[in-house]
């Protein structure tokens, strides 16, 4: 099915959180796979959260437990699935934050897989952050904890990026994870400058943009307005643009964040670089929620993801929509296979 034969190496497929509806995406585009076929995979996780999620959604997925190098060839007519750590606890809707550890471990062997040339790349479900957080988790989300694995991994250092990516747009968060008022007062033009190269660099590299146009949007609103509005954007921002179009990267902005999203602007940049979370996910969420990639720049192996969470509202219903999913598994393989360049 799709790349399953049993010469491929599969993608790595990591559990997420066992409550979320990734589960069940997951079970869906198996189920799917012969109308529409998905890269093969292994699933890495608790095979009772498949194997319970697919009944209690109707699907006759039968698993097989496997290690990555039989996915392949399973593929066509089992789900492949490698058991990790204790079993979990949570029904769907309902994390129990006593699963982080499967949580993590399955994001971890994940990235061991790759890093050991046994999968070709990893693609995570969602997690929740919330459960992870209280069981002692030191990271607040895969993007950082993933840079934090290749730098112990590969022992190089890691700047680890968040690219949101769709056919008609693609966005960056300078600052991720952080609390919008800490975010504003963490904003440095080295952090703008340094995410700045990685999505350049990457996008040139992994998505074959000869030469990637960023847009930098401005912090505050109308980009500070001269001043009047916020000094962040002349003293912070512009700075940032150029140094970067000092270094050759063809570079904009700040730009006012309010008008850089609609279809015509859109189609100046190849990445807009916002200053904060939401600046960068509203707009790709607001017009590509179904289609959207989430993909780690930055590392030395591919990482992709669904754009959305784990949608605990609608965990355990089969009414998810795994569009998102099929991207992330389908650009996971396509990233995976083209050689990087120097
Ligand atoms: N890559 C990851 O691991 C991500 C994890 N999260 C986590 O997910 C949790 C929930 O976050 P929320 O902000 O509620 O966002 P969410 O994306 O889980 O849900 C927002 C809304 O969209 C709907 N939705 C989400 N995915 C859907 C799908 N595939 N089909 C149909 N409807 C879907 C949900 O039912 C809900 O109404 C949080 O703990 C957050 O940290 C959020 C985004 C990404
Ligand atoms: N809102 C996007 C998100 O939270 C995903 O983060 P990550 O877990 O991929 O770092």
């Amino acid at each position: 099915m799709g790349s399953g034969s049993a010469d491929f190496r599969p993608l790595a497929l990591s559990m997420g959180e066992p409550a979320g509806v990734g589960v069940e995406l997951a079970l869906a585009l198996w189920a799917a796979r012969r109308r529409e076929p998905v890269p093969a995979f292994v699933a890495l996780g608790d095979p009772a959260v498949f194997a319970d999620r697919a009944r209690l959604i109707g699907l006759d997925v039968p698993l097989a437990e496997t290690e990555p190098e039989g996915a392949p060839a399973l593929f066509g007519d089992r789900f492949p699935v490698l058991p990790l750590g204790e079993p979990c606890r949570a029904e769907p809707g309902r994390p129990d934050p006593r699963d982080a550890a499967a949580v993590v471990e399955a994001i971890r062997r994940g990235v061991e897989f790759v890093h050991g040339g046994r999968c070709c790349a990893l693609t995570t479900l969602p997690i929740a952050k919330a459960p992870l957080l209280e069981a002692g988790f030191a990271h607040p989300g895969h993007t950082e904890y993933l840079g934090a694995l290749a730098e112990e991994l590969w022992g190089q250092p890691a700047r680890a990026v968040m690219l949101l990516w769709a056919e008609e747009i693609a966005v960056v968060p300078v600052t991720v994870h952080v609390p919008l008022k800490d975010a504003c007062a963490a904003l440095t033009t080295d952090d703008i400058v340094e995410t700045g190269r990685v999505v350049a660099r990457d996008l040139r590299r992994r998505f074959r943009i000869e030469h990637p146009r960023l847009a930098v949007a401005g912090l505050n609103p109308h980009a500070g307005e001269d001043g009047k509005l916020g000094s962040e954007d002349a003293e912070i921002v512009a700075p940032a643009v150029e140094r970067l179009k000092a270094e050759g990267i063809v570079a904009t902005g700040p730009h006012p964040a309010d008008t850089m999203f609609h279809a015509a602007a859109r189609k100046r940049y190849d990445a807009a670089l916002a200053m904060y979370h939401d600046q960068a996910l509203i707009p790709v969420k607001t017009l590509a929620f179904d289609r959207a990639v989430n993909v780690t720049l930055g590392l030395p192996f591919v990482r992709t993801s669904p754009d959305h969470g784990t949608a605990f509202d609608i965990a355990g219903t089969g009414a998810g929509n795994p569009d998102s999913l099929r991207a992330a598994l389908g650009l996971a393989a396509q990233l995976a296979r083209e050689p990087l360049p120097a």
